[in-house]
């Protein structure tokens, strides 16, 4: 299975999934203002994926420092400040930054008082260096354990004829993690138990990671897929062609509200309307309980030229007003499940997800 994020021995590399599918490049990211555009530019993309990044963005902004102590925090914290500017929804990225900070803090706090700055910083470093590398390993088995509780949940819609039909919307396969995915987690494992599949991916205008990248992780892994228009999702349903939907989230609210890929409200609408489960997977550090409500979180707004000029060719004309916010909220009264590596939550409400999050 591809590796959207690995650590060499000098920096993070990356499969750059703007090239995806006509060209598999991988980039060696040396500096956090490398994987500010990264992440930015979608090189590096799924919130736990981005989370991941951001992690050894922090060890890369600080590795190559020397000098006092303060200074060294100083520099840390511009870092984290910056990095956190990269974009604003994933949720994952902000708790991955905060998770190294403290990381920081506490290895700082560790050393006798008569350690020298510069031992504590070497040592401060080997600690960011070594949580990042952790967080690799944690993605993947976090991820796996959400496959595990999804397939529960889907087996009971396998057809007559052994197959389990399901519609995603853009990607929340291995690409948008480490490796596994959350939405196509239970998808992946449950391959791997001999269940079968087939998936039905929205293309998710305007930068197609469905098209390019679901459609392209689920071929290379050998799953039957059938890429459509985002538009034609509605009759799909009405044919009866899927029996669930099932997608990840960037963040989820305290009361269920799911902040996903602009479109996944009007996939969630359908699905209630047919009469089909909408499923959300997503690991417990994409739960923000600091949100009571998903109008609380920041939706990114991205450049017109997504739209205008989406892969190279232009579609509309010149000047056109153009509104492109990249994501959406669902509110929890349309989410059938959340799906996390803890557990499933049917019908999610604060307090359900408060037992689960925290
Ligand atoms: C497992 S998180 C996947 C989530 O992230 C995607 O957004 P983007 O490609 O802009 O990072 C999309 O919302 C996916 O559902």
């Amino acid at each position: 299975m591809l590796q959207t994020v690995r650590w060499t021995d000098n920096a993070c590399r990356l499969l750059d999934q703007t090239k995806l599918p006509t060209e598999t490049v991988y980039v060696d990211i040396v500096d956090e203002r490398q994987m500010w555009d990264a992440i930015k530019r979608l090189v590096v993309r799924g919130a736990p994926a981005i989370g991941v990044a951001a992690a050894f963005g922090v060890y890369l902004g600080v590795r190559s420092f020397s000098g006092e102590l303060l200074p060294f925090y100083d520099r840390l914290n511009e870092v984290c400040d910056y990095l956190a500017t990269s974009r604003p929804t994933a949720v994952n990225l902000f708790w991955a930054i905060d998770r190294q900070r403290r990381v920081a803090r506490d290895a700082g706090r560790s050393v006798r008082a008569d350690t020298s700055d510069e031992h504590t910083i070497a040592l401060v470093k080997a600690k960011l260096l070594a949580t990042a590398r952790q967080m690799l390993d944690e993605d993947t088995a976090i991820c796996r354990r959400i496959g595990e509780h999804g397939i529960e949940l889907l087996m009971p819609l396998t057809a007559a004829d052994g197959v389990i039909r399901l519609l995603t919307h853009c990607n929340a396969g291995g690409l948008a993690t480490v490796q596994y995915g959350t939405a196509l987690a239970p998808v992946y494992v449950g391959v791997e138990r001999g269940l079968k599949f087939h998936v039905y991916a929205d293309e998710t205008r305007p930068l197609l990671q469905g098209s390019r990248i679901t459609a392209y992780e689920l071929q290379a892994n050998g799953v039957p897929a059938t890429v459509i228009c985002d538009n034609m999702a509605a009759t799909v349903m009405r044919q009866d062609k899927v029996k669930a939907v099932i997608v990840g989230t960037d963040r989820v609210a305290a009361n269920g509200d799911v902040a996903n890929k602009i479109g996944t409200f009007g996939v969630a609408i359908l699905a209630k309307h047919f009469g089909i489960p909408f499923f959300v997977a997503a690991p417990t550090s994409s739960i923000d309980m600091s949100l009571a409500t998903g109008d609380l979180i920041p939706i990114e707004a991205r450049s017109p030229d997504e739209v205008t000029h989406g892969m190279g060719r232009q579609t509309a004309p010149d000047g056109i007003d153009v509104y492109n916010p990249a994501f959406d909220v669902t509110p929890a009264e349309l989410v059938t499940a959340i799906i996390t590596e803890r557990g499933v939550v049917k019908n999610p409400t604060t307090e359900s997800l408060r037992l689960t999050a925290l």
